[in-house]
């Protein structure tokens, strides 16, 4: 009996036995289902088996709230975080490519490069922009010309017509001095014989040896260009539009926007170099502008560019500011190479202020070349003899609109035709 006692509690252990191994095996199984399935689940189950996709996996699945299912489903589930998942956090949305990436980021190229027009091709629609602009000038001159009576009221008529254009009175007195002894001699006088000798006073004014040529190229070293000028007057503008010129002209272009007071100025000189495909270098908003004019002729000798651009803040603050300013961006840059131009720019709307800039600044660094923007909205077209006579130096441009390519080299003759209209 004892025996049968014996034999069936033995019996009943076994059983035990047997049943708890089964028990957990099947738990063991359970758990591990629902991780592959929903693994599979957020990588749309496209990956094979054993794929590096795989392996990053193992972290819970988010759901729309941002909770994890391991945040869900338990004290247990949710302690014992994989590795993996400390490492990488799991992507809300599948990821595009299996595989994690270390590489940089790639910034895609931006839109195709703009191919500017060459400066030639462009010379004919501008020419017509600027007699049309300035037609007040040059009618107004020629009516009283050609008119059959000269007398003194009409000089004084032609006198007032020269100042108000802005040629200023010094050039204006010699004008009509000159006009008076040639008609004086010349006697009779037809529309055309009006327009020949205003032509030529003109253009004696406006004067025709000077090099006007930029300064866009040096031997052996990329050209440096200092852009200065009141803010507001097309600086950074006339900067895009050179870079395009040069571009245009198949050379290569660094542009340095020095121009650090204003966060935007540095964005715009941007867009201009991104569209020709020119390389901006520029600092963070208030920088030294010298530092920023530096590493800009720093990379364009490294990448052997043709030229340096440098736009510049030139904030009237006070007459000192601005001279300390120019005069370090000059001294810093010609640590590396000479600067080879400097271009004021100067709005032609605002007549006698752009005389008082051009003062200016012309005590603070040698200027070589002058820029005259917006003679496209303006009849003042005689501000071109006046800043050369205050300055003694050439204008070497003309901005003729806000268009990318409304920019032309000033050819003295091209621009006194506009203003009297062409004779034929
Ligand atoms: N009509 C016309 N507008 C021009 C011309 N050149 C520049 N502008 C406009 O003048 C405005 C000022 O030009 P910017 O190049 O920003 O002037 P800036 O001197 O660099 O000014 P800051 O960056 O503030 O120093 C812009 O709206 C230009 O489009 C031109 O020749 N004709």
């Amino acid at each position: 009996m004892e025996l049968v006692i014996l034999i069936v509690l033995i019996a009943v252990a076994l059983v035990g036995v047997v049943g708890l191994v089964a028990g957990s095996a099947l738990r063991g199984r359970t758990r591990r289902g629902p991780r592959g399935l929903g693994h599979a689940g957020r990588r749309g189950g496209t990956e094979p088996p054993g794929s590096v996709a795989g392996t990053l996996g193992d972290a819970p699945p988010v759901l729309p709230t941002g909770e994890t299912r391991a945040d869900l489903s338990g004290p247990t589930a949710v302690r014992a975080p994989a590795p993996v998942e400390e490492a990488e956090p799991a992507p809300a949305v599948p990821a595009p490519s299996a595989e994690p990436s270390a590489e940089p980021e790639i910034v895609s190229p931006r839109t195709p490069l703009d191919v500017p027009a060459p400066a030639l091709g462009r010379m004919v629609r501008l020419r017509a922009r600027l007699a049309r602009s300035q037609n007040a000038l040059g009618r107004g001159l020629l009516a009283l010309l050609s008119g059959d009576n000269l007398d003194e009221e009409t000089w004084e008529d032609v006198e007032a017509t020269l100042l108000v254009a802005d040629v200023g009175v010094a050039a204006t007195t010699e004008m009509v001095e000159a006009l008076r002894e040639r008609t004086r001699v010349l006697g009779a006088r037809t529309a055309a014989d009006a327009r020949a000798m205003l032509r030529d006073e003109l253009l004696a004014q406006v004067g025709t040896a000077m090099d006007r040529s930029l300064r866009t190229s040096a031997p052996d070293r990329p050209a440096i260009v200092l852009v200065v000028g009141v803010n507001g007057t097309g600086k950074t503008t006339t900067c895009g539009k050179i870079a395009r010129l040069l571009v245009a002209d198949g050379r290569s272009v660094v542009l340095g926007a020095a121009d650090t007071f204003r966060a935007a100025a540095a964005d715009q000189l941007e867009t201009w170099g991104g569209r020709v495909g020119a390389t901006t270098v520029r600092g963070a908003e208030g920088a030294d502008p010298a530092s920023v004019a530096f590493e800009a002729v720093k990379r364009g000798i490294e990448d052997s560019a043709d030229t340096v651009l440098v736009d510049t803040a030139g904030r009237l603050h006070t007459k000192v500011g601005l001279m300390d300013e120019l005069t370090k961006i000059k001294r810093v840059v010609g640590k590396q190479s000479p600067v080879d131009e400097v271009l004021l720019v100067l709005d032609s709307t605002t007549g006698q202020n752009a005389l008082v800039q051009a003062r200016v600044f012309t005590e603070a660094v040698d200027i070589t070349g002058v820029v005259l923007t917006k003679l496209d909205g303006t009849a003042k077209g005689g501000i071109v003899i006046a800043v050369q006579r205050e300055l003694g130096v050439p204008v070497k441009l003309i901005g003729l609109g806000e268009g990318p390519d409304d920019l032309a080299p000033f050819e003295p003759e091209a621009f006194v035709d506009a203003l009297v209209g062409d004779s034929a």
